[in-house]
């Protein structure tokens, strides 16, 4: 990409810089030209798309070494190594390939089911089992294999009927006297009806929820575009939206330990695509659902069973859980080295372009994508509007291998695709995953992070605008976006998430930032432009008179504050009351003067502001660096002299040191400044935000660890609270490993 980029001429740079969504069909034609013409671009674009140089591709030599290492490790009693190569082997196995005389693919899925078995993961053991009759109906030593499963499940009819099965099909006579020996074994140790088999169940990863869907409208607003609102009231802790992606992409630092169709982590059986070697799945409907459905590979009935072997292996080898066909979204990139090497944003704007070709049912004249989503194209900096216009003309070149001659390129398509790369930037979410531990040894690791393990477009979704002080709060169930309501809401109110910054994580000059380079949007929420208490105090300085409790600004954060002085809301003002008591009393010309208190007035002068915060700064990497227990104290003694008592510094200084405590286990005063962060963060969240839910977790890990029962009771009850608000009947799901939380 670097290399293409420095043969563009400085002429096209600029008319690219200054182009808008009007001039995009000119300067994408431009550019297109040009790149044309040079050799390394049609190299580079071979090297992409082209499926015979792919690094992707099933390759049976590679699946025949990981089989021989899986079996030496097997042989060996290593079962988590042979489960590894098995897994390994069965990413580059091809799917019509024959290793002494049995299909490859179905013997490694009944290799790794005997290891499964072996580890006691009898329901995976059972499911490679499945697979592999998927492939192979007449595959004796897998329907033999399936009757051990079934053994250990205490499923005793379905191992008879197994056994039986595998007996028809089983040639040697040693073979059969071995079976038919297990088959005895079982009918003389238990009561065995001689019934059909059950089906067993396809372990579900879809959620039920009791959801209430909620109208709600999509309506013009006066300073953000269109938006959501509902029309009926809604009390806290309501699900109000569900929707499934338009298009989704997993993270690539996710790629192989998360399920490329649902991003829920990968289990021990994974299941790999049937085509390539890179998208791995968590079960055989993801993988249905994102490419497409396996055939069998032989049918020969050579054997003689006495009840309808049809009907019972299709049962047996057809998932029970529907299969979404609509969504075959890995097909068009499947193997080809394209989808691993662009970032994903790109990817993403192909899926996206070729479910909604696949939706039209034909390609237009001129039209390859028209969602209707807000971008702001015009607003981005020039390095980004290049490579948004380099990245859809290679990503076109890539889909034109894929539709050869019906695919056109030209000015007016790529700009199609420039624009949907704005509008991915503008409106994708990023799929997020809690990662909660919780050692039951050891109660005081129980921590609380987030990671995100994919992205997707959600159409509705996209609707929602941004406030810093979110009324509702998003999160995802494998695929599935949800949405709450965190608040009370009005009939009528607007309904808005918060993009990423939110009040109390950042200051309003932070927040407005980040939001400006990332969106390219000013925010006009309520917290930005009304005083509010966490604003005010997130940065401050301590007044120079120890016993005033007043807040002392610098320049970085009094322009912000300036802005709103004549604005709040009555909450707010009597909170603001107790540390900016001026501000209240503040006449509509007067203005906030850095370096003076806003409670009593006094100057601390801006000068020394700069090098108390410099001094302040140094003694918070100081401790943060280290986990020495005295010179912390001595430190965070410091920084509380300098900075005011609600300044977020307090709290990661705080949380600092009740996790050094947590480490040389003095767990009292752990508790402590634990408990000091806490109070910080409420002042800066609010009491029901989520963060504190977070913080609160820590804290009852280390209440439970003292033996504390009735403030960890007390505590948990909080965390209850706050987590039902935000996640409703969904805690347990989203946070299975805090087992205390039960
Ligand atoms: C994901 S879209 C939301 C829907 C959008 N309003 C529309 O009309 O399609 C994000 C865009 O909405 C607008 N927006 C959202 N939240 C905003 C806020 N707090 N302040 C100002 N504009 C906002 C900005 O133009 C932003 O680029």
């Amino acid at each position: 990409m670097e290399k293409l980029k420095s043969a563009i001429s400085q002429t096209l740079i600029l008319s690219i810089s200054q182009s808008n969504s009007r001039t995009l069909p000119n300067t994408c034609s431009s550019l297109h030209d040009f790149l044309n013409q040079l050799p390394q671009f049609h190299q580079m674009v071979e090297d992409l798309a082209y499926k015979d140089t792919s690094l992707f591709l099933k390759n049976k030599e590679s699946a025949l070494e990981f089989k021989l290492k899986g079996n030496n490790c097997f042989s060996k009693g290593d079962n988590s190594n042979a489960l590894k190569f098995y897994t390994q082997a069965l990413r580059f196995a091809p799917r019509d390939v024959n290793d002494m005389g049995k299909n490859l693919v179905a013997t490694l899925y009944v290799n790794r089911a005997a290891v499964l078995q072996k580890m006691g993961l009898v329901m995976e053991s059972l499911q490679d089992c499945n697979l592999a009759l998927a492939i192979c109906r007449s595959y004796s030593k897998a329907w033999y294999r399936r009757g051990k499963a079934n053994t250990s499940m205490g499923n005793y009819d379905n191992a008879v009927r197994d056994l039986k099965v595998s007996l028809c099909m089983e040639q040697s006579i040693s073979g059969k006297k071995q079976i038919e020996d297990e088959i005895n074994l079982i009918l003389d140790q238990h009561n065995v009806k001689d019934s059909s088999p059950n089906v067993a169940k396809v372990k579900d990863s879809n959620i039920n929820d009791q959801s209430q869907q909620i109208q709600l409208q999509c309506v013009t607003t006066e300073t953000k575009g269109r938006g959501m609102v509902c029309l009926t009231e809604i009390p806290p802790s309501t699900l109000l939206h569900t929707e499934e992606p338009y298009a989704a992409i997993i993270s690539k630092e996710f790629r192989e330990t998360h399920c490329h169709f649902c991003f829920n982590e990968l289990p021990e059986n994974v299941v790999p695509c049937p085509s390539c070697s890179m998208a791995l799945y968590c079960s055989q409907v993801c993988q249905e659902n994102a490419s497409w459905q396996d055939s069998q590979c032989d049918m020969n009935k050579d054997y003689d069973i006495d009840f309808d072997l049809e009907k019972y292996v299709e049962s047996v080898t057809k998932s029970n859980v529907n299969i979404n066909n609509q969504n075959d979204e890995h097909k068009h990139e499947c193997g080809a080295n394209w989808s691993a090497a662009l970032p994903s944003e790109t990817v993403l704007a192909g899926r996206v372009i070729v479910k909604y070709i696949k939706q039209q049912g034909h390609f237009g004249n001129s039209c390859i994508v028209n969602l209707d989503l807000c971008h702001n194209y015009a607003r981005l900096d020039p390095e980004t509007k290049l490579e948004f216009h380099i990245s859809s003309i290679i990503l076109l070149k890539c889909l034109h291998y894929f539709y050869s001659s019906e695919f056109q390129l030209k000015g007016e398509t790529i700009s199609q695709c420039v624009l949907l790369l704005s509008q991915i930037q503008m409106n994708s979410m990023a799929i997020v995953r809690i990662k909660s531990s919780d050692s039951s040894e050891n109660h005081t690791t129980s921590t609380i992070e987030q990671v995100r393990v994919g992205q997707a477009i959600y159409l509705s979704g996209s609707m929602f605008n941004h406030s810093c002080q979110p009324n509702i709060h998003t999160y995802f169930l494998s695929r599935t976006l949800n949405t709450r309501a965190i608040k009370f809401i009005p009939s009528g109110q607007p309904l808005e998430l918060s993009y990423g910054p939110q009040v109390g994580q950042w200051s309003c000059n932070e927040r407005q930032s980040s939001l400006r380079n990332q969106y390219a949007f000013i925010c006009s929420c309520a917290s930005c432009t009304q005083t509010n208490l966490s604003d005010l105090v997130i940065e401050a300085f301590r007044c120079s008179n120890p016993s005033c409790s007043g807040v002392v600004l610098d320049c970085d954060e009094v322009g912000y504050e300036n802005r709103k002085v004549t604005l709040f809301g009555s909450a707010e003002y009597n909170k603001v009351k107790k540390v900016a008591r001026l501000l209240c009393d503040l006449n509509k010309n007067h203005w906030v003067e850095p370096g003076f208190c806003l409670n009593c007035g006094g100057m601390r002068g801006c000068g020394s502001l700069h090098g108390t915060l410099r001094k302040g700064e140094i003694c918070k990497r100081l401790i943060e660096s280290g986990d020495e227990v005295a010179s912390g104290l001595t430190c965070l003694d410091m920084l509380k002299k300098i900075f005011h008592k609600y300044n977020k510094r307090a709290a990661e200084v705080e949380d600092h040191m009740a996790k050094v405590f947590c480490g040389i286990g003095e767990l009292q005063r752990a508790r402590h400044h634990c408990k000091a962060s806490i109070k910080v963060l409420e002042k800066l969240y609010g009491e029901e935000h989520i963060v504190i839910g977070n913080e609160l977790v820590k804290l009852a890990s280390i209440q439970l660890s003292l033996g504390e029962k009735a403030e960890f009771e007390e505590t948990r009850n909080r965390i209850k609270l706050v987590f039902s608000l935000h996640y409703g009947s969904h805690v347990d799901v989203m946070f299975p490993h805090l087992h205390f939380l039960k």
